[in-house]
């Protein structure tokens, strides 16, 4: 024979799950009790149409005495429905069927255990409710233990429900007036139900009338202000720009606000979304693509699925159809910008270059209509794409911010463009511009390349200097280094040190083998060895620089010290990054000049005195 039991829920651990896992803060009990009476009033308007809902609050007393009381002019609810719903964690009046997650209604609450998080703050939930279809008024008593008690009251009320809190020891601020009336402004501002709060003899009005571009979000452009306001309200913040956002279905709607300064890519997404027109998520991150990050947005939807906890939506296929519209809304007000708004425009990728350049990297079209305003740093400074391609139709540019480095001052000495592709996006941008504009060509340029514009010295030069030229590249031979003499501009730089791919990956092994392990030096090693052959790097000696033609006409004993000094020199003006070997000619250097300085003086000094 086989017992059947039944499980019981152990509702004070239940609780503490709750509090302590699903809910991020307990003041959301708030939130809980609001959303409650408001599917309460969309139920009753569901058997009457047209019927005004209401929802006040009361405060009395103060601190640990302080009581809490939430009222709505709902449905309610009749003895049944208390047994059923009340009582029974994880049942909900408000959907039906197996499939519950996907079946849309009307209403916010569909799990069956928001009530519960009253308990965070309370260690009771008093209940006065009178179904509007008919019957007693019912108190009910809910207690922590899983214990409850129902009464029937003599005189039917008018229909609706009350709810009854007294603050538990600890939970004195989430009775506090000032906090009541800012949290129930966060999560009610935009609910079509007016909210009112009274303590004492003060009385407030939580919500205004619902904009009208609520539900018409392209209405908003015409009441800029109005939209400007609830910005700061909503989001504490004054904007001067905003983009109305809505989807196809007219579903999903709301506005994105332009940030008024530049935002770091990983700052933290704070959106606020609304859900049947009540916030559900303060933070949330997924509702819009990764590049906008140049917007803050309040979203309202009633086609998303909140997560038990209510702070976060399913990441399912409708979540993505939503945040691709959102996206696109954005996208394309700024293509229409790009016809005819340009100011604005400008003024927007001045701000939030970044964030659009993510967006163009993505999307060619886009790229295609904005990017004449992008701006890019290069040897003619900081200038938008435009202008850029208004001087030159080729447009060099590196790779990284070192190559950058090394060639800028010798390319912008030559009168040569080339832009530094070393920040994010940049490089993939413009590697990408002759597709989006035929009429320009880009080229990425190497440090050696820049060398091609070096006049040759003459073949009397180069006798003269032929065995200085000798010992300079013995000199260097160490270095794997070989020295060119030559003329270039600006005649201040003494020397130009490149690179090619092959020596730039054996530099960077070396520096790897200076601080491995024996075994990975081992097989540093045997990959070095490979790219040996090839890998040689180039010093350019400027013989238009006076120290450099002066080293090269000069003393045959001075010149390898001084050709080290000037190759270690070019590698710290291109920003390499040095070996100890290098450090150590560096310094031995330094020392040795000093005292051939001194001694030189002093051969002066003994000069004179004779
Ligand atoms: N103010 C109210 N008026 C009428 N019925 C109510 C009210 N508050 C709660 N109820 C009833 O109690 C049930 C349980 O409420 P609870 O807040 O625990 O869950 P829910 O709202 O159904 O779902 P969720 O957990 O998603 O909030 C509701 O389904 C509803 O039937």
């Amino acid at each position: 024979m086989k017992d059947t039991y039944r499980f019981q829920v152990n509702l004070s651990g239940m609780i503490n799950i709750l509090a302590n896992h699903l809910y991020s803060n307990p003041r959301v009990y708030l939130r809980e009790l609001l959303q409650n009476a408001v599917d309460a009033v969309t139920a009753r308007n569901e058997l009457e149409e047209g019927y005004q809902g209401q929802i006040t609050v009361e405060l009395s007393g103060m601190g640990s005495t302080a009581t809490m009381t939430m009222e709505d002019n709902g449905i309610g609810l009749n003895e049944e429905e208390v047994h059923q719903f009340l009582a029974m964690i994880g049942q909900s009046s408000k959907r039906g069927g197996e499939d519950f997650i996907s079946r849309e209604t009307s209403f916010i609450g569909r799990f069956g255990i928001g009530l519960l998080s009253c308990f965070m703050v309370s260690d009771e939930i008093v209940m006065i409710t009178q179904s509007a279809k008919g019957g007693p008024a019912l108190e009910w008593r809910g207690q922590p233990d899983g214990t409850y008690t129902i009464r029937k009251l003599e005189n039917a009320l008018s229909p609706g429900t009350k709810v009854y809190l007294r603050c538990k020891p600890g939970s004195e601020i989430y009775f506090g007036e000032q906090n009541l009336a800012k949290w129930l402004y966060d999560y009610g501002a935009l609910l079509p139900y007016p909210i009112s709060l009274h303590s004492g003899s003060s009385s407030r009005k939580i919500n205004g009338t619902r904009p009208v571009w609520i539900a018409y979000p392209e209405l908003a452009r015409d009441r800029k202000e109005e939209v400007l306001h609830l910005g700061e309200q909503l989001l504490g913040e004054r904007f001067h720009d905003f983009i109305p956002l809505h989807t196809a279905s007219g579903r999903t709607g709301g506005i994105a606000y332009i940030l008024p300064q530049a935002v770091n890519l990983n700052a933290k997404k704070t959106h606020r979304v609304y859900l049947k027109h009540m916030l559900v998520s303060e933070k949330a991150e997924n509702i819009l693509p990764d590049w906008a990050f140049f917007v803050k947005c309040i979203v309202w939807t009633d086609e998303l699925q909140p997560t038990a906890s209510r702070e976060h939506f399913y990441e399912n296929e409708k979540l993505e159809e939503v945040r691709e519209e959102l996206g696109e809304a954005i996208r394309s007000e700024l293509m229409r910008m790009a016809d005819y708004d340009q100011s604005r425009l400008r003024q927007i990728i001045g701000q939030h270059a970044l964030s659009i350049k993510a967006l163009a990297v993505e999307d060619e079209n886009f790229y295609r209509m904005i990017y004449r305003w992008l701006p890019f740093e290069s040897t003619f400074g900081r200038k938008e794409l435009g202008e850029l391609l208004k001087e030159r139709s080729t447009i060099f540019y590196t790779l990284t911010l070192d190559e950058y480095r090394q060639i800028t001052h010798v390319a912008a000495a030559q009168f040569m463009l080339v832009v530094n592709g070393g920040y994010i996006y940049d490089s993939e941008l413009l590697a990408l511009l002759p597709q989006i504009c035929p009429e320009a060509e880009s080229k990425r340029l190497q440090p050696e390349d820049i060398s091609f514009s070096f006049t040759d010295i003459t073949a009397d030069e180069r006798r003269q200097y032929y065995e200085n030229t000798r010992t300079a590249d013995a000199a260097l031979q160490r270095f794997r280094c070989q020295i060119q003499l030559k003329r270039f501009k600006p005649s201040e730089l003494p020397a130009l040190y490149t690179l090619s791919k092959e020596s730039a990956d054996l530099r960077s092994l070396e520096a790897a083998k200076e601080v491995s392990t024996d075994a990975l030096s081992s097989v540093l090693n045997s990959l070095g060895s490979s790219f040996q052959a090839a890998a040689y790097s180039t010093l350019y000696f400027n013989l238009d620089n006076p120290v450099v033609a002066r080293v090269f006409s000069g003393d045959p004993a001075m010149l390898p010290a001084a050709v080290e000094m000037l190759y270690v020199n070019a590698l710290m003006m291109g920003h390499y990054p040095m070996s100890r070997q290098e450090l150590a000619v560096l310094n031995e250097g330094i020392i040795r000049f000093i005292e051939w300085g001194y001694a030189a003086g002093n051969t002066q000094d003994g000069g004179n005195g004779q």
